[in-house]
């Protein structure tokens, strides 16, 4: 009889590596082929890109910018299901749980990587050479990453460190290579959260972001513009949306004689609480009504969050 080999054996005793593994490769590549059908030519585009990176070994280092609804999260599905068809390991990450919910797959990325939660200039994650995680991260050909511009480019730079350092003693050639020669796709929106520095001034988002990043010089942009969300008050929702993000949205004029540097923008009455009182106390129970009844439901959770961009509650 045959004897499974070292490697295999070393794998199969590997939990991380086996439940990446599970996947139906049947069941993916007919989920994959019906994704694949509706792509239209600007995630067709990315699709090629990313394959292409991971079938030639070109371990590219990729950033997918669009506004909500441009189809991100379907196009990342797309790539996972191609991915997971092939026996082969993709991990979907998110910098907030909320966005790590709609990855199949999906977990953090402070989870998946054991980033660290008091980032330095060189900070590593906290992955042993040999371990569990080592390994899947040395298997794994691609990483997703969602609302990558919403968390610290340390968190990347920490990443990158780790991959080449885990990766080298097999392969000398990892040390030299961004994330050790693995292929990288990073997704989300400018406009949208950035870093959240407590108490931070404006320069310090800036510079916490990851365009500011040693890594950002290596990138290739994709850019996606069509807005793919199909019900009409979704549309005009993600229209309005665009113009707050792009600084274009409809204003409240100022008090002549006022020195505000910042905008005040109209809100449609519909989108607003309006209320003087325990204020805090209204949003919460009006974002989740009947909290105690349904706070283990995972679709009432995944369904609402409340986000504060300046950490910051008064
Ligand atoms: N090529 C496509 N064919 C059919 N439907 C699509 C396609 N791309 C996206 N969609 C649909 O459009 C809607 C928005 O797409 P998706 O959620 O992927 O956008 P997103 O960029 O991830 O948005 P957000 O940043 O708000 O999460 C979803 O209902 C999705 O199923």
């Amino acid at each position: 009889m045959p004897q499974p080999n070292k490697a295999m054996l070393k794998d199969l005793n590997n939990t991380y590596i086996t439940e990446e593994n599970s996947y139906d490769e049947e069941e993916q590549q007919r989920e994959h082929e019906t994704l694949l059908a509706s792509l239209n030519d600007e995630q067709r585009l990315v699709f090629g890109g990313v394959m292409d990176s991971i079938e030639c070994g070109k371990g590219q280092f990729f950033f997918l910018n669009g506004a909500g609804g441009t189809g991100k999260t379907y196009l990342y599905q797309t790539i996972i299901t191609k991915i997971r068809s092939l026996q082969k390991i993709v991990l979907p990450v998110a910098s907030s749980g909320i966005a790590a919910l709609l990855l199949p797959g999906g977990r953090t990325a402070h989870s998946r990587f054991k980033i660290p939660l008091n980032l330095q200039e060189h900070s590593m994650c906290d992955i042993k050479p040999g371990s569990m995680l080592a390994e899947l991260l040395k298997e794994t050909v691609l990483i997703i990453w969602d609302e990558a511009p919403m968390t610290h480019r340390q968190a990347f730079e920490a990443l990158d460190r780790t991959i080449r350092d885990i990766s080298s003693p097999e392969d000398p050639n990892a040390a030299n290579r961004l994330f050790g020669g693995k292929t990288v796709l990073l997704g989300g929106d400018f406009r949208q959260i950035l870093p959240v520095i407590a108490e931070g001034r404006r320069q310090d988002t800036v510079s916490a972001a990851i365009n500011r990043s040693y890594l950002w010089d290596s990138c290739k942009f994709y850019n996606l513009t069509q807005n793919m969300r199909l019900r009409v008050e979704e549309k005009t929702f993600a229209r309005w949306i665009l113009q707050v993000g792009d600084g274009n949205a409809a204003k409240i004029n100022r008090p002549m004689g006022s020195c505000e540097e910042v905008d005040v923008i109209k809100i449609e009455g519909k989108l607003m609480l309006e209320t003087e009182e325990n204020q805090l106390e209204r949003l919460a129970a009006s974002v989740y009504t009947d909290f105690y009844a349904s706070y283990d439901d995972r679709e009432y959770i995944t369904e609402r969050a409340i986000l504060t961009p300046k950490n910051d509650s008064s």
